[in-house]
């Protein structure tokens, strides 16, 4: 679709089995569909239903459920179900978390220091000597660790997300092998299949496939014993379950059953893991092979004491004030995510609502699905000029103020507002939100919500219009939107930016990256970009690491 967005531009149509679909990409439709307005388009469960059955098959959970009248359905309750998870996501809640992921990235690099120091005097070099060439490789040259980085990065993820989902320690960093890691990723797998194949649900319901029956069978019992414990024994404010145990069903009046509370809670793990895990190793990948901003990234770092140097062997941990503060270390999170949107496929709605004008002389007639696919939104070239392919941190600072992220209260976005007849509950809980996370605010619980920071970066469309592009005439948004935008935004979006924030950080700061030479360099790495409703790395990230100060 990125491909076609360059060929076609902001706005065409494909066909998807027996229906249109009309794929949007421009920013102005992008924000009449997707923000509060009178040509938005609500979510319908129907596109939804691989989601639906990695989570439950009877149940509606927060992600695909209907926001306004599809489906039959009137919004309630995925309002209800929102609105306790933006309570989970306030600032003093999300300071309770923050510990967490500091002491899983300082594991982390404990790990590394140790599997460095094993290399020494190097077990390659002893490898080679015995005429094992491929032992050789894999341990890497002296002094240095060579790692799947995205192993890394499931693991401090899915420990993150066990935390915020049932306050509990699930031991992905900690233990050498994790089942419930290995239960995730394969059901995630088992969606994206079928996502990719609509046909493959209906194949699988005729002829059964025992291995994934038996996986669905385990996946289930795992998160129904979570629940069960969750339910005899409440975890804190700070959890989903904790908030989701306070929801009344707005249909019945009664608390979420077990299979509600299931289906709820397991969209936790499929919505925000693979994701956020993605999103680090692409972005770490990334810098790797672009020594510049690297460079950048480290003064920086340097400066706030969190560099490992002679001088700092043992730099600070990253502290909640530092949260919004490091400019470049923003950028750079900005530029992972928009060349490489880890929710990929984006946003797909079903106009049911009648004809719709989205600008005069563009009607999406009535039936038709409209598709926000985040990763050709970034390889727009109209919208971020003709260098979209190049990783240049630089293009999201021109044109922002030393305080970037004030473009609101201290660096929160608040413009989610209310939708034309439909409860949008998310404002309830004030959750800490979008471009970045400010310590000037963290002490303040009652923070808008959601939806994008609406400020324009002009770097983008003045490179375009210098190279006589079309996107002169485009607003680049100051945030590739790769969380969404409007009501339906992602609900976990401030603990994601927080996770990016310290593990890029803790990690440069304190290891030295470099790809390994199987990828292939920086054209390697793009060759690995495997699209499914997620952007995963094909093969995994093979890096080598090693402290910066033995
Ligand atoms: C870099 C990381 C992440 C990215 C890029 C991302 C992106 C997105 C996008 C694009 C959507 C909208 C999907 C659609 O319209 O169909 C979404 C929704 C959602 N995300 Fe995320 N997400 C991330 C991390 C997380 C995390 C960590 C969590 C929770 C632990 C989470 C929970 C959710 C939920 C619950 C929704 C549905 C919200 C609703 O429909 O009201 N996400 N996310």
């Amino acid at each position: 679709m990125a491909e076609w967005t360059a060929k076609y531009g902001g706005v065409f149509r494909i066909r998807m089995l027996s229906k249109w679909a009309v794929i949007v990409t421009d920013p102005t439709l992008v924000r009449a569909v997707l923000q509060a307005s009178k040509t938005y388009v609500p979510k319908d469960g129907r596109l939804y239903a691989p989601i639906e059955a990695a989570s439950h098959p009877r149940c509606p959970n927060i992600l695909s459920s209907s926001d306004a009248g599809a489906n039959g359905s009137d919004g309630r309750y995925w309002a209800a179900v929102r609105g306790a998870w933006m309570k989970c996501f306030t600032s003093t809640n999300l300071k309770r978390v923050l510990p967490t992921v500091v002491s899983l990235c300082e594991r982390i690099i404990k790990q590394q220091v140790v599997a460095a120091a094993a290399s020494q005097p190097t077990a390659a070099a002893a490898a080679a000597a015995d005429g094992n060439a491929g032992a050789a490789a894999a341990a890497g040259p002296a002094g240095w660790s060579s790692v799947n980085l995205c192993q890394i990065t499931d693991r401090i993820t899915l420990d993150v997300i066990g935390e915020v989902a049932y306050g509990r320690d699930v031991g992905a960093v900690s233990q050498k092998r994790s089942r419930y890691l290995e239960l995730v990723s394969g059901m995630l797998a088992v969606m994206h299949e079928e996502m990719s194949h609509p046909m493959l649900r209906l194949l699988r319901q005729l002829r059964p496939d025992k291995a994934k029956a038996q996986l669905a069978r385990e996946w289930n019992e795992a998160n129904a014993a979570e629940v069960r414990a969750a339910m005899a024994d409440p975890p804190g404010e700070h959890t989903i379950a904790g908030q989701l145990l306070q929801v009344l069903d707005p249909a019945t009046g009664t608390p979420l059953t077990l299979n509600q509370l299931k289906a709820e809670l397991v969209i936790a793990a499929l919505a925000g893991f693979e994701t956020t895990s993605m999103a680090l190793s692409w972005t770490l990948g990334a810098l790797a092979c672009h020594p510049a901003a690297l460079h950048k990234l480290e003064q920086e770092l340097d400066s706030a004491g969190l560099l490992a140097t002679a001088a700092n062997p043992q730099p600070s941990p990253f502290t909640w004030q530092l949260l919004g503060k490091l400019q470049f270390l923003q950028a750079v999170i900005r530029e992972g995510l928009r060349l490489f949107s880890p929710a990929a496929n984006g946003s797909f709605r079903m106009n049911i609502a009648g004809d719709l004008q989205l600008r005069e002389g563009l009607v999406i007639p009535k039936d038709t699905i409209v598709g926000v696919p985040f990763f050709a939104f970034g390889h727009n070239p109209e919208t971020y000029g003709p260098d979209v392919e190049a990783f240049r941190p630089e293009r999201w600072l021109v044109g922002r103020s030393s305080s970037s992220s004030s473009s609101s209260r201290n660096g929160f976005s608040s413009s989610g507002g209310s939708m034309d007849g439909a409860a949008y509950s998310s404002m309830d809980g004030g959750s800490a939100s979008l471009s970045s996370i400010d310590a000037q605010a963290a002490d303040t619980d009652a923070i808008g919500s959601s939806s994008a920071a609406n400020g324009t970066a002009p770097a983008a469309a003045a490179a375009a219009a210098a190279a006589g592009g079309k996107g002169s005439r485009q607003q680049p948004p100051n945030d590739p939107w790769s969380f969404s935008i409007g009501p339906r935004d992602c609900a976990g979006q401030a603990l994601a930016r927080i996770e990016l924030q310290v593990v890029i950080a803790m990690l440069v700061g304190q290891l030295q990256l470099q790809l390994h030479p199987s990828v292939g360099g920086w054209q390697g790495l793009l060759q690995r970009r495997m699209y499914h409703t997620t952007l995963q790395v094909e093969g995994g990230l093979p890096m080598l690491l090693r402290p910066r100060v033995p």
